[in-house]
């Protein structure tokens, strides 16, 4: 998987071959060491050039090997024998050069890249570090602070800002592989690599372990790279060998791999109707409009304009499109300095008038979540647009198919719907109806892709899978405080276990009164009633009880903690809440109980999971990857657990089944509690792997 030519008369052409992404695989590698074994051998050859097949290097180690069982030579030794050849060896990069790809680059004497390819060292993502030596040489060539940073985040660099580093010696628009070999033409043999002098970065390891949210990949990159500061190349080496050795078979790496597959998984969409990503061609879309620029409005709008896209932004009063029209130009701004691209803007044109958007392809509604204010919209819009233009809507919950019966093609309207601020979160759910046309479906993929998206097609229901999930794990915070935890001790458990909020942090930063609003709609609150059960189940009146007191969070200055001042972001424990929990208990005739975080992670994250096979059962989502994918990017679900439905396959489904009905008998008034049918199937089949799930459950119920 690796061929060797002679060009120039003497330079040998060592071509990875393995597509799409060169991934050094056993073949990969043993085919790496013959070819070099062979041109370093062969007195015609003077200088080699190693680079990839079909316009891409090498997109590293081959991460579906790491699973099973690993045969085949070991990349530390090759890329050794390649930094120790007598010929100067250049690496040719095009397209990637990412993880052990880049690792081989670096054992090159010299790399030459094209301008726009890909360099980094993504390992950290992946629950390891740059094990090839990817540590060590790294911060020799670039010194400590830079090669951490790489390290430690795994970001990709392009060709230029690599050249700025230091770390290629030539950048090239023209045929990287042409301007390779005429490098190795003009060059003595010998090796370049330069032993920088280098120093420990002070304060580093502190900083990295406080963003790292119990990740144990980015603090075993930094003791590396700290072995790469403080040893000699060899017993660096040796270091990077051991803890890579502690990282390779943790459940961290499993479930942060996991995650790579689950969002490729996510791209490959299907629906229960039959309709799949590979048969449904997206509608080409230049021109998009957007209705409403409240928060999510401006937020679309600056998402698209950053992808490219023309935007006709609608906001029917003038006086909130003006202040829209000033923060969505800030927002790009901003966004444009921070990615170092130029300033993109003139491609927005701003109307208070709706028929502005006659022209365009497709259109995102972003009013206030209010059904009769976005049925009379859809009612319009489907008039005044063109026939083939597709209707979309960024309700966080409303009924879907109730928006569409109000157009003349119901099949032309499907959910969008982002996560604030919009131009920043990874996570889109497109929500797709009984009738909406694949091909609806297949474009509002590919727009949520060219926005740089994670997109996740899902069934429609109320609050689509996100937010549907997250009620009951809200709930179970709720209940929790009343029987005797604080919103101190549920917020620590949460965030031990790697969100970046708790519950209660979470929603003192999103606004009580959101929730409230919501619980309003729904005819469950009672203004001044302290009773705990509504609609038949039980109900904590709590929230309800701070928002009667203006209590809406951050923003008035206290709620679930107390803040300096409105909008301060400090979280203080308020000694009047624990005061008012102790009067509400007493009231209520509640015995205040002592709360573990064992109990606080069970409650929330089991009635939050159990949601989860609720969802798959009803093939509202196709799969758990699609689940864990809308956690991880839209809920700050801590990635290095995979997300919830990975995360209960690790813990174990008869312990999580068990619990659940443990908890159940505890409180036979939760109905979120009772173990979903689909647990029970998967737990009577065995408990099969997360990857076998979806055969279990498109198996009819009776064959088991
Ligand atoms: C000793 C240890 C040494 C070392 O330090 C460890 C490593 O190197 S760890 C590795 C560090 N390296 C990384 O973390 C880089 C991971 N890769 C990437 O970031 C992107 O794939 C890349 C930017 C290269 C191309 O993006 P794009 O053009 O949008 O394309 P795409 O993303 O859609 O992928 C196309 C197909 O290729 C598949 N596949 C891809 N890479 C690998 C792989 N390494 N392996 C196996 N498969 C891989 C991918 O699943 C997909 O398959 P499918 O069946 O068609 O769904």
């Amino acid at each position: 998987m690796a061929a060797l030519t002679r060009v120039s008369g003497s330079v040998g052409l060592i071509s990875l071959l393995n597509p799409p992404v060169n991934a050094l695989s056993a073949a990969v590698r043993q085919g790496i060491v013959d070819t070099v074994r062979r041109a370093v051998s062969d007195p015609q050859v003077k200088s080699v050039v190693i680079c990839g097949q079909n316009g891409v290097f090498c997109g590293g180690a081959d991460i579906k090997e790491f699973g099973g069982h690993m045969s085949g030579p070991p990349l530390v030794p090759i890329f050794n024998t390649i930094e120790a050849a007598d010929k100067p060896v250049v690496a040719a990069i095009e397209g990637s050069a990412l993880g052990g790809g880049l690792e081989l680059a670096l054992a090159c004497h010299y790399r030459i890249t094209q301008s726009k390819a890909r360099l980094g060292l993504p390992e950290v993502s992946l629950g390891l570090l740059p094990a090839a030596g990817g540590t060590q040489r790294l911060p020799r060539l670039i010194g400590v602070p830079a090669a951490l940073d790489l390290i430690t985040t795994g970001r990709h660099l392009t060709g230029a800002e690599a050249l700025k580093l230091g770390i290629v010696d030539q950048v090239t628009d023209q045929n990287t592989v042409e301007a390779a070999v005429k490098f190795a033409l003009s060059i003595p043999s010998g090796c370049n690599i330069c032993r920088l002098h280098l120093s420990e970065r002070p304060g580093v390891m502190q900083r990295v372990k406080k963003s790292a949210h119990g990740a144990i990949a980015p603090v075993a990159c930094v003791q590396a790279v700290q072995a790469a500061a403080t040893l000699p190349f060899t017993q660096g080496m040796q270091r990077e060998q051991e803890l890579m050795a502690t990282l390779f078979g943790s459940g961290q790496a499993r479930a942060l791999q996991y995650c790579f597959f689950s969002q490729r998984v996510v791209s490959k969409w299907s629906s229960p109707s039959g309709s799949r990503w590979d048969t449904s061609k997206p509608k080409p879309v230049t021109k998009v409009g957007v209705i409403g620029l409240g928060t999510m409005g401006r937020g679309i709008t600056v998402a698209l304009a950053l992808a490219g896209l023309s935007v006709v932004a609608v906001e029917t009063q003038q006086q909130q499109m003006m202040a829209a029209q000033h923060a969505v130009s800030g927002m790009l701004e901003r966004t444009a300095r921070r990615r170092g691209v130029s300033l993109v803007g003139d491609q927005i044109r701003y109307s208070v008038e709706l028929e502005a958007v006659a022209d365009v392809e497709l259109v995102i509604e972003a009013v206030f979540e209010d059904m009769a204010l976005k049925e009379k919209l859809f009612k319009q819009l489907s008039t005044l647009c063109k026939a083939d233009t597709l209707l979309c809507s960024n309700t966080s919950s409303l009924d879907i198919d109730h928006l569409a019966s109000q157009t003349h093609s119901p099949q032309l309207v499907v959910g969008m719907h982002f996560f604030a601020p919009a131009h920043v979160m990874k996570l889109l759910e497109v929500v797709y109806g009984p009738r909406s046309a694949p091909q609806a479906v297949a474009t509002a993929m590919e727009l949520g892709k060219r926005m740089g998206k994670v997109s996740v097609a899902v069934g429609n229901c109320s609050g689509f899978v996100g937010n549907r999930m997250l009620m009951p794990y809200v709930e179970e915070a709720s209940f929790l405080v009343e029987e005797g935890a604080s919103p101190e001790i549920v917020d620590r458990a949460l965030e031990e276990f790697g969100f970046p909020m708790g519950v209660f942090r979470m929603s003192d930063l999103s606004g009580l009164d959101v929730g409230w609003k919501v619980r309003k709609a729904r005819g469950l609150v009672e203004p001044g009633q302290m009773s705990r059960v509504r609609q038949g189940r039980r109900y904590s009146p709590l929230g309800d009880l701070l928002c009667e007191q203006g209590r809406f969070g951050q923003k008035t200055g206290r709620g679930w903690y107390l803040y300096d001042s409105a909008g301060s972001r400090e979280a203080q424990p308020d000694p009047w809440l624990q005061s008012f929990l102790e009067e509400y208990r007493a009231r209520q005739g509640l015995v205040s109980r002592r709360i573990d975080s064992q109990e606080v992670l069970e409650r929330c994250l089991y009635a939050l999971i159990n949601e989860g096979f609720n969802i798959l059962q009803e093939g509202i989502a196709a799969g758990p990857e699609d689940i864990d994918m809308i956690y991880v990017f839209g809920y700050g679900f801590p990635r290095h657990r995979g997300g919830p439905m990975f995360y209960a396959s690790q813990v174990g489904l008869a312990q999580v089944l068990q619990r659940l009905e443990h908890y159940q008998q505890l409180h036979p008034d939760i109905p979120h509690l009772r173990p979903s049918s689909l647990l029970r199937r998967l737990v009577s089949s065995g408990s099969p792997r997360i990857q076998r799930w979806r055969e279990i459950i498109r198996m009819p119920h009776s064959s088991l």
